[in-house]
């Protein structure tokens, strides 16, 4: 296990190892699954965050001894845009070290033989020298915007290292620049920038709006790098990366923030006005990562700005249409007594927790409490996880008896859900 690290693992050999993709669902996670699945792996294991919280050692623990993954990669964590960065601190370094922790300890303790830990850019000082090699952590103050959050990061770094200098274990750190792509969190507040102006700009055509609002001054600079890209990075440096020093993984380009909102309202076809929000912050002024480490391994990025966003257009469009074909389905199926759903719309607004009533023949009152009833419901749960819901962290599904509104012989229960849509308070089957 030497450092620097050209060392090649046997990890693009064997397509049945068992490989655990935490974080499976989100932006990052989805896409290492789609590139890991093109590659013809066939062994992958994925638990939701419902299926397993990742922030209770015990539970982490059992699944570990349980399933005993070969490989791990972590994609799992509570990731936001600058806003959610400075609102919730306390979230972005408690939940943040301890999944990390959590997973990072289990997986070495179940003996899995390589380990891939993500962390960010911003790990550096809010003034480092650009491009940003990977020995400047550490030289300076961080961004304060983000800095509890860049602190979990900095912890994992060093524990995938202190873990390979007393064990030799072989886990390593990659720290991504700014992403974007298909599964990305699209909330208004709390998600990056690319998604925001995105669904902000498709809202303001929508709504023939004369003006679009844009955060901060426009100046910053930010490197982008699309999704499948990232993942694409993620199985080279399993394949090819064995070092105790972390990884930058960047496009080695990049944009102000005015001319990024610029390429986005081409994009998205809308033709008003811009409107700089000077009271936002701007956050770190640049950030432009060194990947000459990475490149240097034989790894190029090879999706551009504008394709990978007309792709993330694209695909958030679809995502729409197939809100609205549902909606019509959920109808006719109403009126049958089948299924009725209905979905949340990448465009329409979230909120963080809310409350989802669903209506069902086949709830058992007998097994009205606890995780039990979410097997009596896999149906519908699984219906939820395809359409981006997910439970409530620790919420229990509670049976309320008869369903007061809908059908004879349904029951209802109330979940409170993670980020479902405001319209979402029902959902049949
Ligand atoms: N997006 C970006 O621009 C960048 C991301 N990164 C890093 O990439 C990684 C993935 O980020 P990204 O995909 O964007 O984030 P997302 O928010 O899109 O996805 C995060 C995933 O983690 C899961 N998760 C969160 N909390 C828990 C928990 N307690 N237990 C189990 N699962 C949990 C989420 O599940 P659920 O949705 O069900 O809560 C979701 O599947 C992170 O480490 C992030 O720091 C690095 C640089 C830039
Ligand atoms: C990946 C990285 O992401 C975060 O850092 P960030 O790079 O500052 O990310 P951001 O995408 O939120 O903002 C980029 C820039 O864009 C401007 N901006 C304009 N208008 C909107 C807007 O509408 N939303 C957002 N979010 N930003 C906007 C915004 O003011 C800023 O100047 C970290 O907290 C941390 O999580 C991290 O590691």
């Amino acid at each position: 296990m030497g450092d620097p690290a050209h060392d090649s693992s046997d990890f693009l050999t064997d397509k049945s190892a068992k490989i655990f993709v935490a974080g499976h669902r989100g932006l990052v996670g989805s896409a290492i699954v789609r590139k890991l699945q093109s590659l013809g792996f066939s062994n992958l294991v994925l638990r939701s965050h419902s299926e397993l919280d990742l922030t209770r050692q015990f539970d982490v623990d059992s699944f570990f001894a349980a399933e005993k993954p070969r490989f791990v990669i972590l994609a799992a964590a509570k990731v936001g845009g600058i806003h959610a960065n400075n609102t919730y601190p306390a979230d972005f370094i408690a939940i943040n070290l301890q999944i990390q922790t959590n997973v990072i300890d289990s997986s070495f303790r179940h003996g899995v033989k390589k380990f891939l830990f993500l962390g960010s850019s911003c790990i550096y000082p809010k003034l480092a020298p650009q491009p940003i090699p990977e020995n400047a952590l550490l030289t300076g103050p961080l961004e304060p915007t983000n800095e509890w959050y860049a602190i979990a990061k900095i912890a994992g770094i060093k524990m995938c290292q202190a873990y390979r200098i007393q064990y030799s274990w072989d886990a390593i750190s990659g720290m991504p620049t700014n992403l974007y792509g298909r599964n990305d969190n699209f909330h208004p507040e709390n998600s990056h920038v690319l998604p925001a102006l995105m669904r902000r700009f498709h809202e303001a055509k929508v709504n023939n709006a004369k003006q679009v609002v844009v955060w901060g001054t426009g100046s910053p600079l930010r490197e982008f790098l699309h999704v499948d890209d990232l993942a694409d990075a993620v199985v080279f440096s399993m394949d090819k990366y064995s070092g105790l020093e972390h990884l930058n993984v960047g496009s080695g380009k990049e944009v102000t923030i005015k001319d990024l909102a610029e390429l986005v309202k081409e994009v998205v076809g809308f033709e008003g006005d811009l409107v700089w929000d000077t009271s936002k912050p701007d956050g770190t002024p640049r950030k432009l990562m060194d990947n000459s480490k990475l490149l240097g391994l034989g790894w190029t990025p090879k999706i551009s700005l504008k394709d990978g966003l007309v792709d993330t257009y694209k695909w958030s469009i679809a995502m729409s249409n197939k809100t609205q074909s549902n909606r019509k389905a959920q109808h006719t199926n109403y009126r049958t007594g089948e299924t009725k759903m209905i979905i949340r719309n990448v465009f329409e607004p979230e909120v963080t927790y809310g409350t989802l009533v669903i209506h069902s023949r086949s709830l058992n009152p007998q097994d009205a409490n606890g995780y039990k009833s979410s097997y009596l419901l896999l149906g519908a749960t699984l219906q939820l996880a395809t359409y981006g819901f997910s439970l409530f962290e620790g919420a229990q599904l509670k049976c309320e008896g008869k369903s007061p509104n809908v059908h004879p012989g349904y029951r209802y229960l109330v979940v409170r859900m993670k980020k479902p849509d405001l319209s979402c308070s029902s959902f049949e089957f």
